[in-house]
């Protein structure tokens, strides 16, 4: 932090809130943020960083917040510091190497297995220690449990922490836990998780994260498409050809390999962040914007998702996968899968929506682009030139642009394509877009569960996937090899074709620069 002052101020106007109902509650006392599996990658690289930023912007203020680690690895205090201290970078922080040395002091190590009492019980004898250090501040004591660990010893886990971690306040305070995707690996699986998870916690105090719901444009969906009418009327299947997600990678498995080859690419992007994305595009208008009445609207538009038929699934595996050798030579996980979604409802019946995403191809982005229907009574003969379509990029350089017919600057009448283009970087030079992990555990600790996955979304969506899943696992269905660093299969390219996908060429979006 830069001054105590500017720390004053920001402590001010950010100052801690719970939802409850749709009301926001002041909340003052102490919290307890506790990372499970602190050893690992993502406590390392996504959960701590995260923290760090809170911390800089003053949510996470000293006088109330303290941090635990928690693994089986026996480390120290300062061992876990030195491991995490490297991916603490804000570009928010006035005195970058003061504020690391400051956060790093909030956090504590516990060392301790994940399925007996003792660990456990050094755990919460330590928050505590914190809690009672802090009880000059009248208030609640809050817990926060983030479970980044794998899911097989989320059961354990859960128990653990019911039997002996959990807020003791007589006062208000919550104990609230995170949980990390791959929420289960089917339907079955992910229904006995929610089971045993259930019977220990209440679904407010569950919070199932999947990051993209944290994706500064993911969040502008809705905004997108309800608080503006030149979308209302146009948002059908009148005017909408076809709908793409799409999820591009250009490096492989890197070190994850074992990880991935139990799940594949569909467990491990499309069933969560792209179908996350699919209920915000496709849903209809929530009644008001509570957190319930939203989720209410994308179970119903999951509930309306067809059967997938194989004929619309491509499956591709990158050659060079199976070379490493976490993976087993005979791998049949794809890397690749172009799946189309069909939702039988009033505005979206014969409207593909491709979902497409891909390790190690030719480029890294993420993005939906919705291509509208060719202009009925074409005078200008532009149908060659390319359709509609409107982009928003969630990933990388944020931007939304619309492709559109304009007359070709000049003295001839003739037509070119080319965009409207709203470029995060350009339009808000100077914003520092937070990262989805950030705005997450902001949201967790405020109690609003909008942006995560309730239990009966969750349920819908591994419907729709798992006879697809039981197919592949019984290798029913095999991945096609493609080159690494190609576009995948071409056979993807020939399906997205068929759905009706017009391809412009000549031309490209170039992200405008400063
Ligand atoms: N890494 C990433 O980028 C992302 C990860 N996730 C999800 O987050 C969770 C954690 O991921 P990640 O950090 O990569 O995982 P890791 O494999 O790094 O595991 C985290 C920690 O859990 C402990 N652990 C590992 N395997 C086991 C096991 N079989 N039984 C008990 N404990 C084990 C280890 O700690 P110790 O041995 O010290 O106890 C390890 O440091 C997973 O559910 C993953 O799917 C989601 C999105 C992205
Ligand atoms: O959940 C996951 O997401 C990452 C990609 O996240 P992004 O925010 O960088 O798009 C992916 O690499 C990983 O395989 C997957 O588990």
């Amino acid at each position: 932090m830069g001054s105590g002052e500017w720390c004053l101020q920001k402590r001010d106007s950010f100052k801690s809130e719970t939802l409850v109902g749709n009301e926001t509650v002041p909340e003052i006392g102490c919290l307890s943020i506790i990372v499970l599996g602190a050893s690992g990658d993502l406590a390392k690289k996504k959960t701590f960083p995260a923290l760090f930023h809170l911390y800089c912007q003053g949510f996470l203020p000293p006088i109330e917040v303290h941090i635990f680690g928690y693994a089986r690895t026996k480390i120290s205090d300062d061992e876990l510091r030195n491991r995490i201290r490297g991916y603490l970078v804000s570009e928010r922080s006035a005195s970058p190497s003061k504020d690391v040395s400051k956060f790093l002091q909030l956090i504590k190590y516990v060392s301790g297995s994940y399925d007996a009492a003792e660990g456990f019980q050094m755990l919460d004898k330590e928050i505590s220690k914190h809690e009672t250090s802090k009880n000059s501040l009248e208030g609640s004591s809050r817990r926060l449990f983030y479970l980044a660990l794998p899911p097989s010893v989320y059961p354990s886990v859960c128990r653990m922490i019911r039997r002996y971690c959990m807020n003791k306040s007589n006062l208000s305070g919550w104990t609230r836990i995170v949980v990390e995707k791959p929420f289960g690996r089917d339907l079955g699986s992910a229904e006995e998780l929610s089971s045993q998870i259930g019977e220990l916690f209440d679904e407010p105090q569950i919070y199932r994260i999947d990051h993209y719901l944290g994706k500064e444009l993911v969040q502008n969906l809705l905004v997108l498409r309800f608080a503006n009418r030149f979308f209302l009327p146009l948002w059908n299947r009148d005017n909408i050809d076809n709908v793409q997600i799409v999820f591009r990678e250009d490096f492989g498995t890197e070190g994850r390999g074992g990880y991935f080859d139990e799940y594949g690419i569909i467990r491990d992007i499309i069933q969560n962040h792209l179908l996350q994305v699919l209920c915000l595009v496709a849903m209809e208008k929530p009644v008001s914007l509570k957190p319930e009445r939203i989720r209410d609207e994308k179970v119903k538009v999951l509930q309306s998702v067809l059967p997938i038929k194989d004929e619309e699934v491509v499956l591709g595996q990158y050659e060079g996968y199976r070379d490493d050798p976490t993976v087993p030579d005979h791998s049949n996980t794809p890397t690749f899968a172009t799946v189309i979604l069909r939702i039988h409802n009033e505005r979206w019946e014969g409207v593909p929506f491709i979902l497409k995403a891909g390790k190690a191809l030719n480029s890294r982005k993420a993005e939906i682009r919705v291509q509208f229907k060719d202009v009925p009574g074409d005078i200008f003969k532009c149908k060659k030139q390319g359709r509609n379509e409107f982009v928003i990029r969630l990933q990388p350089s944020e931007a939304m642009y619309m492709k559109l017919m304009v007359k070709q600057p000049g003295l001839e009448m003739s037509t070119v394509q080319s965009e409207l283009d709203l470029s995060y970087r350009q339009r808000y030079q100077g914003v520092t877009i937070p990262e989805a992990y950030e705005r997450l555990i902001l949201d967790t600790i405020r109690g609003d569960q909008q942006h995560f996955v309730r239990r009966d979304e969750l349920k819908a969506a591994w419907e729709i996937f798992t006879p697809l899943l039981h197919r592949i696992d019984n290798g029913e269905m095999k991945p096609i090899p493609y080159q690494a660093g190609s576009r995948g299969p071409a056979e993807a390219d020939e399906l997205l074709e068929k759905a009706g996908y017009v391809q412009t060429h000549g031309y490209i979006w170039i992200p405008p620069t400063l």
